[in-house]
């Protein structure tokens, strides 16, 4: 990705304060999704990295990570699978709790999606606590499929969650286009 992208993104990205709790500075994406060549600039840097680091499949976390890992499997021509908060997936599924930058969560994929051969790309807007894409791995993991990496929009470098998914990447990739 080139310096003009990286800054055509971050110009993009608004700060909102004190949203959803006092205190926290929330980087709200819909400026750049609004934005056709900046939402196309992303989606291709993202795609391209999927590919770089030999995806075969990718999944998204909901809500804000389908928005951008849709349109990255589209470009990158593999599958996509959805894991989604509790409760919404209608078959059989694996769930996964874990903690939020604000509350608790868990998370659900339908293991028939994911399986043994996969090699699959975590694709997500934001790395905060890293929880959430740590239970994703764990989830990947379960369904007994490999991981390939994670790859975000922006990491949020002070919630230190790159070192609290080292253990769960077990070697793979955390691609950030942005880091904060
Ligand atoms: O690294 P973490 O501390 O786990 O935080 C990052 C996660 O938090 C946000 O999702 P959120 O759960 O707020 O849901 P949303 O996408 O539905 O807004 C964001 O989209 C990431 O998935
Ligand atoms: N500060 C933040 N901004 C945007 N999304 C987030 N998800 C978790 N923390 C966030």
């Amino acid at each position: 990705m080139t310096v003009t992208t990286r800054e055509l993104l971050l110009s993009r990205i608004r700060d909102v304060a004190d949203y959803p709790i006092p205190g926290v500075t929330f980087k709200d994406i819909t400026p750049l999704l609004a934005d056709p060549e900046a939402f196309t600039a992303l989606t291709g840097a993202l795609a391209e990295l999927c590919v770089r680091h030999g995806a075969t499949k990718i999944v998204g976390l909901e809500a804000r990570g389908f928005i951008l890992a849709a349109p990255v499997a589209v470009t990158a021509k593999l599958g996509f699978v959805p894991v989604r908060k509790a409760g919404k997936l209608p078959g059989a599924t694996l769930s996964q709790a874990y903690e939020l930058e604000y509350g608790t969560a868990e998370i659900e994929v339908h293991a028939e999606d994911l399986l043994p051969g996969d090699r699959v790309m975590v694709i997500d807007d934001v790395l905060a606590t890293g929880g959430t894409a740590e239970a994703s791995l764990e989830l990947i993991r379960r369904a007994g499929a490999d991981v390939a990496g994670v790859a975000v929009l922006m990491e949020l470098g002070f919630l230190g969650g790159r070192a609290r998914l080292e253990p769960a990447l077990a070697g793979a990739p955390l691609e950030a286009l942005i880091t904060l």
